[in-house]
């Protein structure tokens, strides 16, 4: 189950990002918010990130207009790692290296075809289990 967040600003491009899931057969949970009226992104960058650590998702994805907002906000919740990604090595790279278990995005940054190859990287790629990069999470999560 993906939990999915956003604010106004995010709002229509994780309608695409629905359209994905759901084409792809994932479950997903939407946490808000559920139309382009002016909101605020910590109030739903809040309620997916505690979605994610109560395990009741595996994953989230989090769209504001910069992606920064939202993922600040999913970053105060202990247990969230948060990775703003506007590219696909970043995409493949926090998952590899910091098991990052929620991604962000800027809709006013990327264009949907960018942001949907983001996505796909970020849920098919595992965790390394590398020695060196678990020592750097739990080092995190102190
Ligand atoms: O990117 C964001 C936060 O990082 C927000 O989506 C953005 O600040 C919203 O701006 P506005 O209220 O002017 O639409």
């Amino acid at each position: 189950m993906i939990a999915l967040g956003s604010d106004h600003g995010g709002y229509g491009l994780k309608q695409e990002i629905i359209g994905y899931l759901e084409e792809k057969g994932i479950e997903y949970k939407d946490y808000g918010c559920y139309d382009e009226s002016p909101c605020d992104y910590p109030v739903f960058g809040k309620k997916a990130a505690q979605a994610v650590v109560s395990g009741e998702c595996e994953k989230g994805i989090l769209i504001c207009g910069t992606g920064i907002g939202i993922s600040i906000a999913a970053n105060k919740i202990k247990g969230v790692r948060a990775a703003l990604c506007h590219d696909v090595f970043s995409a493949k790279a926090t998952r590899e290296h910091n098991d990052a278990n929620m991604l962000a995005l800027g809709a006013r940054v990327v264009g949907p075809g960018l942001a949907l190859m983001i996505v796909d990287t970020f849920l098919n790629t595992e965790f390394s289990n590398a020695e060196r990069h678990q020592k750097r999470i739990d080092m995190l999560e102190e």
